[in-house]
């Protein structure tokens, strides 16, 4: 889960629409888990199940993304798998500024797609002070599963609605299969 690329961030070049658009429950400031980056962290607790998006960044083809750090792939049944990237500062909100996770045990967010785009769904309650870090299992994660079954719960009762979402977790196996 190796990213590459990425200038070292500091707090002085984040754009304003950035602080802009933080929810009042975070604010940003140097991350704990990398030195060259800013990190999202939570200035009261955030519960569980809470949902932050989506994810914004220029839509582009792979062949035209630079570095991984600040995309995300998304399947289009018309297009194929297209990036939503956020390396540009200037182009993305402050979900670009959530960083990776070390391990499944320091995670406490995981990317969820819903009709094309990304949320971060909140893994377990965040305490005050905590530094929010995104993060995918391979292997199946009960607590994963069950929020996403909740997703789809809260889906089929907004059957009627236009607005009916389907959630999807991110793994490799799915976008590797389709891949292939
Ligand atoms: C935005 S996330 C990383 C988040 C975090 N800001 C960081 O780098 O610290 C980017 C990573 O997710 C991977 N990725 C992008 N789209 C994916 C997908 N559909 N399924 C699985 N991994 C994906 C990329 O290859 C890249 O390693």
């Amino acid at each position: 889960m190796a990213c590459t690329g990425g200038a070292v961030e500091s707090l002085d070049t984040i754009p304003a629409h950035v602080w802009k658009g933080l929810p009042d429950c975070l604010h940003l400031g140097p991350s704990a888990i990398n030195p060259n980056r800013v990190g999202v962290w939570a200035t009261r607790a955030i519960p569980k199940g809470k949902k932050f998006g989506p994810f914004v960044g220029e839509k582009k083809k792979r062949s035209q993304v630079t570095s991984n750090v600040y995309m995300w792939e998304v399947y289009f049944p018309a297009r194929g798998w297209m990036c939503v990237d956020a390396t540009d500062p200037m182009k993305g909100n402050w979900l670009r500024y959530v960083n990776w996770a070390r391990s499944s045990e320091e995670q406490n967010l995981f990317p969820l797609e819903i009709n094309r785009a990304i949320y971060y769904k909140v893994l377990r309650p965040i305490g005050p002070g905590e530094e929010l870090l995104v993060w995918y299992t391979v292997e199946d994660n009960p607590e994963i599963t069950a929020a996403l079954e909740e997703e789809r719960a809260s889906s089929l009762s907004r059957k009627n609605s236009p607005k009916a979402k389907r959630g999807e977790a991110f793994t490799y196996s799915n976008r590797d299969a389709a891949r292939h």
